[in-house]
């Protein structure tokens, strides 16, 4: 499949109101992993990540999700390893969720949706020295997909879950320090589906190689809540929207292959 991404159709998001130009290409996301369609490929390797907690500098709500932002100007926190040839740098993370744990995620494994899911946003330092230049670039982007289930309490996800308050609106921004993301990955990282896709919001530029995870991690009911705790709209509207169901819809595969890690 040819990912060209000429600019041919519109499309009217329910997230974005304004009718936006899609890229007509064929490697958009997010997809369905149909399992029994995906192909192992013994060539790939365990996910080698190398976050330092001291890269990470603030967390903010940009009226579709909420980011930890990290200090991306040298190799501090890094990803290397899994399909990827170069070394990514990690520039944020976020999350997508709905308004009840029946659906939230962004991709599907055979159907199956969950309550959220996490990205984990990279970019390609070996060939471009910044995210805005990678965001559009080929082999620009790698983002892990980790599918968050409803169970018990996650602890390192809490310091996160209690900055929420503070950045209920649009547009807020508090500092947000010593944050390892290391600890919200499933503890097998060997295990994981790969296929190159694209952001899942604007631009939607197709430069993502995606790595979403087999194994989830368990969130609690109320850590859950208070992601739905915060506002699409800025603290100046009168109508104050929850922000609930920030997920884009599946796009078709266009014969593309989902590979495994593992059989
Ligand atoms: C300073 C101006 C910045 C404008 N440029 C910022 C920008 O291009 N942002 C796009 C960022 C993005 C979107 C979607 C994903 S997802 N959901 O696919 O992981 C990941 C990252
Ligand atoms: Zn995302």
């Amino acid at each position: 499949a040819a990912c060209s991404s000429k600019y041919v159709l519109s499309q009217i998001h329910p997230m974005w109101q304004q009718p936006i130009a899609v890229p007509g290409g064929h490697c958009q996301s997010p997809i369905d992993i149909v399992v029994r369609k995906s192909v192992f490929d013994s060539a790939l390797k365990p996910l080698a990540t190398d976050y330092d907690p001291e890269t990470c500098q603030q967390i903010w709500n940009n009226g579709y999700s909420f980011l930890v932002e990290y200090d991306d100007s040298a190799d501090k926190s890094t990803l290397k390893g899994g399909p990827l040839q170069d070394q990514f740098r990690l520039c944020q993370f976020h999350f997508h969720w709905g308004e009840s744990n029946a659906w939230g995620s962004e991709h599907t494994v055979d159907r199956r949706l969950f309550p959220a899911e996490l990205h984990l946003v990279h970019w390609n330092s070996d060939k471009y020295s910044l995210f805005e230049e990678a965001v559009s670039g080929d082999n620009g982007l790698a983002v892990i997909g980790v599918f968050l289930k409803v169970g018990k309490r996650h602890e390192g996800l809490q310091k996160l879950v209690d900055a929420l308050p503070a950045i209920r609106h649009k547009g807020s921004v508090v500092e947000f320090t010593r944050f390892d993301p290391a600890c919200l990955l499933p503890s097998n990282t060997e295990d994981y589906w790969t296929y190159h896709g694209s952001l899942t919001t604007p631009p939607l530029t197709e430069s993502v190689t995606w790595i979403v995870m087999k194994q989830h991690i368990e969130v609690s009911h109320d850590q859950l809540a208070v992601f739905r705790s915060l506002l699409f709209t800025s603290a100046e509207e009168e109508v104050q929207k929850s922000m609930v169901n920030n997920f884009r819809v599946q796009q078709p595969l266009c014969g593309r292959t989902v590979r495994s890690s593992f059989t």
